[in-house]
């Protein structure tokens, strides 16, 4: 499936995709040592809208910092960065995806003096992250044999490329045993969250968030738990959740950027409450979709405007 990504910011210059090239000698290439963010435009009646710009930038930044990787430019250089190719390429809604990765000036595994990085951002369309028959009857997942990795093997905080073998050994395993995602536990045996989602489940009406100190923090997690509480909810931190609450919650839901609010029905073939897409989750996928396409006042906090 060829990425239709029309021009793309390539160390401050908007070239077409095609010549947005990288040499097969970076660093990154070889060994894992990006950082990149996920995030999302949506189309308002005022134009695309970027959700929650300033955060996925801030955190790009920690990801870079934690990886000793300096990016050469300021935080606010790079979201309007964004904000001009989102508009360049004309989009109503879109998928960003700004890169920053260890070049090819280093030799071996010690990626310094390696540096400033090479910066790339680029934009897509990204329907409905694991398809839209997840999102209508809701996502089956299963354990992976793959564990989430420890807070001193990996900087599971930061959004580095090289964990991202984690989440992908763990995806074409899921995928691979007919479902749609893994969930991935520590090595305790506790749960953290799918390869490129956080976990939530709901029990008696409460809405609980799973929190484990190896997940990336995640900004949908945030803002659905703001939601949440808006609309009157519940919402307790989860912590050493075993899967087996999983198994006997009411119902249990991903968010993510790309997957935004995605119901889980099926956990390691136990059906999870009804299951089918429940009821909270379902309002809750509603109401921040609403958040994201300017429709709620009290989120256009959260909106940037490409005009
Ligand atoms: C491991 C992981 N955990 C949680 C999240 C949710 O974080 P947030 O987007 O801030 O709510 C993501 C985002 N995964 C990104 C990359 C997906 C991909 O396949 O690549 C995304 O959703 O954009 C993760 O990759």
């Amino acid at each position: 499936t060829r990425i239709h990504a029309g021009k793309i910011w390539l160390n401050g210059e908007l070239v077409p995709q095609e010549e947005a090239k990288v040499s097969v000698l970076a660093h990154a290439l070889h060994y894992g040592t990006s950082v990149f963010e996920g995030i999302r435009a949506y189309a308002t009646d005022e134009g695309p809208a970027i959700f929650r710009l300033e955060e996925h930038v801030e955190r790009l930044f920690h990801s870079a910092k934690i990886l000793r990787l300096e990016i050469p430019y300021t935080p606010e250089q790079i979201a309007s960065a964004i904000v001009e190719t989102v508009r360049t390429n004309g989009w109503k809604s879109c998928y960003i995806r700004p890169l920053a990765w260890f070049g090819a000036t280093s030799l071996g595994v010690n990626p310094l003096p390696n540096n400033p990085a090479d910066v790339m951002i680029a934009t897509w369309e990204w329907g409905a992250y694991l398809g839209e028959e997840a999102v209508r009857k809701g996502a089956k997942l299963v354990t992976s044999s793959w564990r989430r990795f420890p807070g001193d093997v990996m900087p599971g905080k930061a959004k580095a490329g090289g964990n991202y073998v984690n989440s992908a050994l763990a995806k074409m395993d899921a995928l691979a045993a007919g479902a749609d995602e893994a969930l991935l536990l520590d090595k305790e045996g506790y749960v953290a969250e799918g390869s490129g989602e956080n976990l939530f489940f709901v029990k008696n009406g409460v809405i609980h968030a799973i929190e484990h100190s190896v997940n990336l923090p995640g900004i949908t997690r945030d803002s659905v738990i703001e939601i949440a509480e808006d609309l009157g909810f519940t919402v307790k931190e989860a912590y050493r959740v075993t899967r087996e609450i999983l198994f006997t919650a009411d119902e249990v839901f991903m968010t993510g950027t790309a997957a935004e609010v995605t119901p889980v029905s099926m956990i390691d073939h136990r059906p999870i409450g009804t299951g089918s897409a429940g009821e909270i989750t379902m309002q809750l996928r509603k109401v921040y979709l609403e958040a994201v396409t300017g429709q709620r006042s009290e989120y256009r906090k959260w909106l940037t405007f490409v005009k």
